[in-house]
């Protein structure tokens, strides 16, 4: 039976950005970035207000097609619950499309803030973590990106082949804890990139030696993250996916390169353009300063918890 949440209450949820791949995981690995989108969401007696502030404002819909607006109708409609009406602020720190997971943000936000209005409802019927990150991957398709904006940490993310297509294709990921030394260090250029067009840049199929290479690579990535982060070089390796993008990406290129060649593991962050470094040490001043002069925004950021709302 359909229950409906009374006007008036309100949950606020923040939600941090991601990256995906982490090098050699392509569509399997994910770290939590702490940079956060928050969503305030009230129930009214009907009608839809959204409000948008910050990044993307000019950009996304205010009306029910937004990102955040489905999320949260999918989440209350898991939970057979409903809303008279609903008002919507987002508050939005992540830049969108630069490969910092600002969509699976939205879905996970959105669909974290109606758990929320759901629990104050009745805490039986709100779901938990593994619910959250198989409706947040199908709804995005990016279980990378949306299961470490829902667990936090580092995740190991996958998906199961979708046997019948009358249901929804399984999603599952864990969370593994990060070395407390690594630090994750963000440059993000002004320009976006599409995930739909990198992605179509992807080849078919790929030769054998080149998954064999990222087999190895993605394993010892786990290694690397959690227990031997002097592994981080060699384990953030990749064969299948960054080289393809190269094209699309010239200065992501350039600048992994760079960083690379100075012993820092430098990886595309997700399908692009951000370039993620993570490393022990502090990132060099040097650098720093190239990398601002060619126009990249360089942030130093914790490797964050998953969402949370209150
Ligand atoms: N907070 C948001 N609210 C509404 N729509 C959003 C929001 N964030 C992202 N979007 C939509 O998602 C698009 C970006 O999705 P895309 O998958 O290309 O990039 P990304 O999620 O930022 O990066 P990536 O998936 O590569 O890490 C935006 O152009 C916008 O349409
Ligand atoms: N694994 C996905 C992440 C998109 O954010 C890709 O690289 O296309």
């Amino acid at each position: 039976m359909t229950q409906t949440l009374p006007a008036g209450l309100s949950v606020t949820a923040r939600v941090p950005a991601s990256s995906a791949n982490l090098g050699p995981g392509f569509d399997t690995l994910g770290m939590a970035l702490g940079l956060y989108d928050e969503i305030s969401v009230t129930t009214t007696e009907s009608g839809l207000s959204v409000r948008v502030e910050g990044e993307g404002a000019d950009d996304v819909p205010w009306g029910p097609s937004h990102l955040v607006v489905r999320a949260i109708e999918r989440g209350l409609e898991a939970a057979g619950v409903w809303a008279g009406g609903l008002d919507v602020v987002c508050r939005n720190v992540i830049p969108h499309s630069r490969g910092l997971g600002s969509s699976a943000s939205a879905a996970v936000g959105g669909l974290a803030a109606a758990n929320g209005l759901v629990a104050l409802l009745d805490p039986a019927l709100a779901l938990d973590d593994e619910q959250m990150v198989q409706l947040s991957s199908e709804f995005e398709g990016h279980p990378d990106n949306a299961a470490a904006s829902v667990l936090g940490g580092a995740v190991v993310s996958w998906s199961e082949d979708q046997v019948d297509e009358d249901l929804p294709r399984r999603f599952g990921a864990v969370r593994l804890e990060v070395h407390p030394s690594i630090r994750a260090v963000a440059l993000v250029p002004e320009d976006r990139s599409s995930t739909s067009h990198t992605r179509g840049l992807l080849p078919e199929l790929v030769p054998h030696g080149d998954a064999a290479f990222n087999a190895s690579r993605a394993a010892l990535a786990v290694v690397a993250l959690t227990t031997r982060p002097d592994l981080l070089l060699v384990a953030t390796e990749d064969r299948l996916h960054q080289q393809q993008r190269a094209s699309a990406l010239p200065v992501t290129t350039r600048w992994v390169a760079a960083l690379r060649e100075r012993g820092i593991a430098a990886v595309v962050s997700g399908a692009g353009p951000t370039v993620l470094a993570l490393t022990t040490a502090p990132f060099p001043a040097d650098l720093r300063s190239a990398v601002e002069a060619d126009g990249l925004r360089v942030l130093d950021l914790k490797i964050a918890d998953g969402v949370r709302t209150d």
